[in-house]
């Protein structure tokens, strides 16, 4: 079985960070900042090493279900006690990460163990994009006492990145060769595999995958938590929501008359629709979409023709029922489509008014809702024009 480690180094004493303790043992959030960095490799991988200071024991013993490890005075020393510590276990790769990028990505880290499966080594960076100066200092070499003495050619430059993924053997021989005298001392763990030979595939970075290195970084940190929180409970909300579908379909025939009512405009026509109400099919099958989104029987239910007092009723009185149903329910309407089938009247003149009108009926905008027609070829009852049939659907949401 593939066996993935993590080592964690955290061994640093954060001088540029300030504050009453070393970095990664300070406040993040509602946690610490190691505690982050623990807590994205945990799902990740099958072994989790923190390498700490010989005096932060006892800040590294609150770490739960990590090894402990002692590190050393540099951080490629540290590096090499976390590696040493997993030797005896089957580990088939490594990923080497500072605990103060406290925040990256589980994009980050997948990328690289994903181009672990084809290289024997992978690591994340971002490719520079601003102009390289160089800069001489005046008085104490801090930013404001340099001044411009020459650009730099940026092309092929890469902000390196953690963590930094190996073949497990590879990366412990590597660290083991690494001789500091003869190579200088290794700014990362891609230097040292470099120095023994290893290719170093680089994989995407990303700008939230920042060291926490001096004091303003742990603004920044926070902010992007908070950032993160409120993305989270979007999505939580999204997740959250229900939306229900529902479809109505109506007939109505002709008979003796000179309009007929649609989608609540009345139409001249050579004939009218009969029916027990006004026979607005358009509206009818609108209504029963949404009783059928909400599960709630249908027009004929709360309506029943038997009663005397819904003859000749105004279509609008279901429609505004039916809406108002779905509200009571805790729904809005997210969109409605309603077809109208017949050859005659022609519909396309009149499909921009009958939108607003059951817009205005259901109390909604008017984008949410379409009216359009279509003929059956002259086939069948509506093709002889003996009737209009109409289908309709209606899409309707609730937000927990
Ligand atoms: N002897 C060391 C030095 C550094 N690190 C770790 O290497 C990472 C990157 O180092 P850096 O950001 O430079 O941390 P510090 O060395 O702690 O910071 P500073 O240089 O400001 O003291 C950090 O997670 C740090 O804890 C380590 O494990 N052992
Ligand atoms: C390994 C590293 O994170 C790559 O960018 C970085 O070099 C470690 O931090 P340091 O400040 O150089 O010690």
């Amino acid at each position: 079985m593939t066996k993935h480690a993590a080592v964690i180094v955290a061994a640093g004493r954060g001088t540029r960070a300030g504050g009453a303790l070393p970095k990664q043992w300070q406040s993040l959030g509602n946690t610490r900042v190691i505690d982050h960095a623990v807590a994205i490799f945990r799902p990740l991988v099958d072994e989790i090493v923190v390498v700490h200071h010989p005096d932060d024991r006892a800040q590294a013993q609150q770490v739960e279900n990590v090894k402990l490890v002692a590190g050393g005075a540099t951080r490629a020393a540290s590096v090499r006690a976390g590696l040493e510590a997993l030797e005896a276990q089957d580990i088939e790769t490594v990923l080497i990460h500072d605990a103060a990028r406290a925040l990256v990505p589980a994009e980050v880290i997948t990328g690289v163990l994903e181009a672990l499966r084809s290289h024997r080594a992978a690591a994340p960076a971002l490719m520079i994009t601003d102009a390289l100066w160089l800069g001489t200092a005046q008085n104490n070499g801090k930013t404001g006492d340099h001044i411009v003495a020459g650009t730099r050619d940026r092309s092929g430059l890469f902000r390196a990145q953690t963590p930094q993924g190996f073949h497990f053997a590879a990366i412990l021989a590597a660290h083991r060769a690494y001789e500091a005298e003869t190579h200088g001392e290794a700014a990362d763990d891609v230097a040292v595999a470099r120095a023994a030979g290893i290719e170093v595939l680089i994989t995407e970075g990303s700008e939230e995958n920042f060291k926490i290195t001096h004091p303003a970084d742990f603004a920044r940190a926070e902010a992007l938590l908070r950032e993160r929180a409120q993305q989270d409970k979007k999505t939580q909300e999204n997740t959250q929501m229900e939306i229900r579908l529902g479809n109505g379909y109506d007939v109505h025939r002709f008979g003796e008359g000179d309009h007929v009512w649609l989608c609540g405009i009345k139409v001249p026509h050579t004939r009218s629709l009969q029916g027990h109400s006004d026979a607005d099919v358009g509206m009818h099958a609108l209504t029963d979409a949404i009783y059928g989104a909400l599960a709630r029987g249908d027009i004929g239910q709360h309506f029943p023709p038997s009663e005397a007092r819904w003859k000749g009723a105004e279509s609008h009185i279901f429609l505004r029922h039916a809406i108002g149903l779905a509200r009571e329910m805790g729904y809005e309407l997210m969109n409605c489509d309603v077809t109208l089938v017949c050859e005659r009247p022609k519909v396309g003149p009149h499909s921009q008014e009958m939108r607003a009108a059951l817009a205005a009926i259901m109390n909604v905008d008017v984008d949410k809702v379409s009216v359009k027609a279509t003929t059956s070829e002259r086939l069948g009852f509506t093709g002889r024009e003996e009737g209009i049939a109409s289908l309709a659907t209606a899409a309707l949401i609730k937000q927990a």
